[in-house]
């Protein structure tokens, strides 16, 4: 990728020796997904990023992959230094071929990034060549220490707290963590600042913590059950019977004495069920991402559909709560297939097929499904998001 507007550079370094998680904090489980996912996950959907870098442990390889697998946007990852500082300037380095307009710099620790936060800071950039997402100061602050206990009363009048991401003309940043003392700053914009630089605040929403300590995840997982919405999608669809001697109803042949007309395999199980998939998630319907004038898709196996949808969801953070299929049909009988069908669209989206309900029903030799000239499928789910 050359000369794109904005990259953002998550560094994911660190060890997380405070947080004493066992995995270094990135990688722990935060509700569903890894920390670093939630945190990736919020700039790789960001429509103003262009591309995501994040620098890694030179031992976390694997667990990084596991982390990000399916998200897009994502450049190979660097290999962090000895603190956060030489971790951002390995990020920065590393992205010299690409050459970027701008950076957002951002701590793989803090996973509730908002687009609202981001998108300040991106904006903010077009007046100044640093701008920082920041929180006022609203406690008393004390100068104390265990010891001795309180020295002194500190103003806080144009206090902030430093958060990030913050974000630099590339250039810019990059050079003065070239020159930087090793060491010397624990965030970026004070690069900026020790020359004198202009760097605009952008006020950030309390939500964007840093886990730091063990106690910060508990924490984490009440903002976690607090901001999770369960999302519903519907999903119907039909496809007529012509000469042939088996259906393909929810990923399984079935011998039949006729075979359902369509552009792909004419799976109407697959079908309806992508449609609630992308209905959950607002992302149109089957037709909008697979065309049925585009030749590309004649004769495909409907699981590619399905596993596309399934991926939007997961590149937004989201899951898949439960699946409940309606094959409306007289024939063939869909009993005696109900396991296997569970058991390839669990395959499909790497669900338990306790989450998936197939159902059927005929309706009374009444309308085109009774004379049996199609089959008809009913699909609803759930996604948390
Ligand atoms: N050598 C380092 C140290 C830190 N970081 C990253 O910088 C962010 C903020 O640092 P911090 O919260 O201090 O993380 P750790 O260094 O992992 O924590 P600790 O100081 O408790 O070991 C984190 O996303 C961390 O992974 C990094 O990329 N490289
Ligand atoms: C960059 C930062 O998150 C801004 O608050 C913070 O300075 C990182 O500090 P740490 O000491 O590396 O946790």
């Amino acid at each position: 990728m050359s000369n794109p507007e904005i990259i953002a550079v998550i560094v994911a370094g660190g060890k997380g020796s405070r947080a004493r998680t066992g995995l270094p904090k990135q990688y722990m489980p935060l509700g569903d997904a890894p920390v670093l996912r939630r945190t990736a996950t919020a700039f790789s959907t960001h429509p103003r990023i262009d591309a995501v870098l994040c620098v890694i442990g030179d031992e976390d390889g694997e667990l990084y992959e596991n982390s990000v697998r399916g998200l897009s946007k994502m450049l190979d990852p660097a290999i962090g230094g000895e603190n956060r500082q030489a971790s951002v300037r390995n990020g920065l380095r590393a992205l010299t071929g690409h050459s970027p307009q701008m950076v957002l710099i951002h701590d793989g620790a803090r996973p509730f990034i908002s687009h609202e936060t981001i998108t300040g800071v991106i904006e903010a950039l077009h007046q100044a060549d640093g701008a920082i997402a920041a929180l006022p100061v609203s406690d008393t602050l004390k100068r104390a220490n265990r010891a001795m206990g309180i020295e002194e009363t500190v103003p806080r009048e144009g206090l902030w707290r430093a958060q990030t991401p913050q974000g630099f003309r590339y250039e810019v940043i990059h050079n003065l963590h070239e020159d930087a003392e090793p060491g010397t700053a624990t965030d970026d914009a004070a690069l900026l600042e020790a020359r004198g630089i202009h760097v605009a605040i952008v006020p950030d929403l309390p939500t964007n913590i840093k886990l730091t300590y063990k106690e910060d995840f508990d924490v984490a997982e009440k903002l976690i059950a607090g901001t999770r919405r369960t999302h519903i999608g519907q999903g119907f669809d039909v496809h007529a019977f012509e000469d042939g001697d088996a259906v393909t109803l929810g990923g399984v042949e079935i011998p039949h004495t006729q075979k359902l007309k369509g552009h792909s395999d004419a799976d109407v199980a697959l079908h309806a069920l992508t449609d609630a998939l992308l209905g959950a998630i607002g992302e149109g319907d089957i037709g909008t991402h697979f065309p049925p004038s585009d030749e590309k898709w004649r004769g495909a196996a409907s699981h590619l559909f399905v596993e596309h949808a399934a991926k939007l969801i997961s590149d937004r953070g989201g899951e898949i709560g439960n699946i409940d299929l309606t094959l409306i049909a007289e024939a063939p009988k869909v009993g005696p297939h109900r396991a296997a069908m569970r058991e390839k669209i669990a395959g499909m989206l790497g669900l338990d097929e306790a989450r998936i309900s197939i159902k059927a029903t005929t309706t009374e030799g009444l309308g085109f499904t009774g004379r049996k000239e199609g089959i008809a499928c009913q699909a609803a789910v759930t996604v948390i998001l």
